[in-house]
């Protein structure tokens, strides 16, 4: 094991710094610096130090513990519900019956948690990590929140003598089970450094934002957007069987077009069907636009679609489909 320092990481590149005179006539606003790398594929534990903890065994705290136990590192784990660490221990973790119990036996903690409640009693309530943190330790947190619970996070951890780092993650399920993430980092750049050979093992690729707050609100602006595409997907697809039209056929037409994603290729044919396995729980999708609407607002930058497509969102909570995957969305444009 090496004390931090990673062999195989390529050399930090900074991004082209935008041209203010170029955006001023549409946009006012700071331009903020930031790094992009992408990671390393032969990531492993011989290139970090020491022992993680990971808090938050979900969806995505699942696989991402499950990638680092599997490169090698001593991997310390909690979940509110027990059980679902059943699977990592079977790998080889080692099991804490509280956050602060897992912080005082790491290096550095990870937490995935589902939103900014649950981010803020894990990382400060009782029995939270700040108890076992202190100088020389680091914790990461992974959940979408907003940048006010992501500051406060940070004054609180920081306040212990810990660092702090904001990453939430881009990608879902099935880049976390493929170490495909991609990073949105920012806070403390030593501790980044100190942990990108981890990012690098859960991650395809990672940016440094600067400040707290930048990768909070990087990442409510790529789920306000993702959120609306996915309605005006949705209502697509409804539209499109209503004039008589083979929805499958629209899915084969978009993914060959200019607005191809991804999203609409892995998910149209599932959605065609009335069927919806969660990957991103609905939930969430609507938790992260009424942060981002909170984030619009906080600057007086009109977001009406995002505002509209919340509501709907909000429809199909009431219909029970909060833990259903994000594209269940459609349902609130179906005809009850
Ligand atoms: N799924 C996805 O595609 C993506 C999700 N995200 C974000 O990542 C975060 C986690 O998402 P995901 O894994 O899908 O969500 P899950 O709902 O699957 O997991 C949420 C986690 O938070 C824990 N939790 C919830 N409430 C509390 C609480 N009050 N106290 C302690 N622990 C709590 C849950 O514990 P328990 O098991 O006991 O319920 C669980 O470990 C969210 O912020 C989400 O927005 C980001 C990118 C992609
Ligand atoms: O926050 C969830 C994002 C899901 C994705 O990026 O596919």
């Amino acid at each position: 094991m090496c004390s931090g320092f990673c062999p195989h990481v390529p050399s930090l590149f900074r991004a082209k710094p935008i041209s203010s005179s170029r955006i001023k006539p549409l946009l006012s606003f700071t331009v903020k610096a930031f790094s992009s790398q992408t990671s390393n594929p032969q990531a492993k534990a011989d290139d970090v130090a020491s022992n993680v903890g990971f808090l938050g065994i979900g969806i995505m705290g699942l696989p991402m513990a499950q990638n680092l136990l599997k490169s090698g590192c001593n991997v310390t784990v909690w979940n509110r519900t027990k059980s679902k660490c059943d699977p990592l221990i079977t790998l080889g973790a080692k099991y804490e019956s509280s956050p602060e119990e897992v912080a005082a036996g790491c290096d550095v903690t990870f937490a995935m948690l589902a939103d900014p409640g649950s981010a803020v009693d894990v990382a400060f309530g009782k029995h939270g990590a700040a108890n076992g943190l202190g100088p020389g330790k680091g914790y990461i947190d992974f959940s979408t929140v907003d940048g006010s619970t992501s500051k406060l996070i940070s004054d609180r951890i920081k306040a212990t003598g810990a660092s702090f780092l904001e990453a939430p993650v881009s990608g879902s399920k099935k880049p976390a089970e493929d170490g495909q993430l991609i990073f949105l980092t920012a806070g403390d750049k030593p501790l980044y450094e100190r942990v990108a050979p981890y990012l690098d093992i859960m991650g395809k690729s990672r940016f440094f934002l600067g400040d707290v707050g930048n990768g909070a609100a990087m990442k409510l602006v790529v789920n306000m957007i993702m959120g609306s595409m996915m309605a005006s997907f949705s209502e697509g697809l409804l539209l499109s069987e209503k004039v008589g039209l083979d929805p499958n056929v629209l899915v084969e037409v978009v993914s060959q077009g200019a607005i191809s994603a991804p999203m609409y290729s892995v998910k149209g044919p599932s959605m065609v069907q009335s069927h919806y396995p969660t990957a991103f729980p609905l939930k969430h999708q609507q938790k992260d636009l009424r942060l981002a609407l909170g984030l619009a607002e906080s600057v007086s930058q009109p977001t009406p679609i995002a505002a509209a497509t919340n509501e709907l969102y909000k429809v199909a909570k009431s219909y029970g489909l909060s833990d259903h995957d994000f594209s269940a969305v459609i349902e609130a444009l179906k005809a009850k």
